[in-house]
């Protein structure tokens, strides 16, 4: 497994174990006490903030938005109650199809 994905794996552990921790305690434990709305909203911010730092072409903040971004993701599935395999499902599906076809594939089941 990669760096990455076993990094990923770590933190969606620690997020999962701090649905029951006090939220005195644990800033992640506050986030999903507060309910999925406001994960999403602190999601949302993140996802900006990535973006600033691409277009400003800024590559140490981009990478460091980019943990937030993720942290803030993996909390927002945790409070919706979805897992990464489920995210992994869909990712899989795609494999082998080009973005093109993914693109009219999308186009004809919105029909
Ligand atoms: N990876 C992260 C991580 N990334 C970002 N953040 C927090 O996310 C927040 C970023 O949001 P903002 O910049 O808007 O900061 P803020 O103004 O303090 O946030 P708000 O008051 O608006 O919620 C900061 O408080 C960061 O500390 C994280 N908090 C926790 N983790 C991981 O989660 C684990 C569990 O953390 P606890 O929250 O202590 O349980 C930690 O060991 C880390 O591995």
């Amino acid at each position: 497994m990669s760096r990455f994905a076993e990094t990923l794996d770590r933190l969606m552990a620690t997020i999962e174990a701090r649905k029951s921790a006090s939220p005195d305690s644990s800033y992640t434990a506050k986030l999903l006490s507060e309910g999925v709305e406001r994960a999403a909203k602190k999601l949302g911010e993140e996802a900006v903030e990535v973006v600033i730092a691409a277009v400003q072409q800024d590559k140490d903040g981009l990478a460091s938005e980019s943990a937030d971004l993720i942290y803030h993701f993996l909390v927002t599935l945790v409070a919706a109650g979805v897992s990464l395999d489920d995210v992994a499902r869909w990712l899989e599906s795609r494999e082998g199809r080009s973005g093109l076809e993914e693109k009219a594939w999308r186009g004809q089941s919105e029909r």
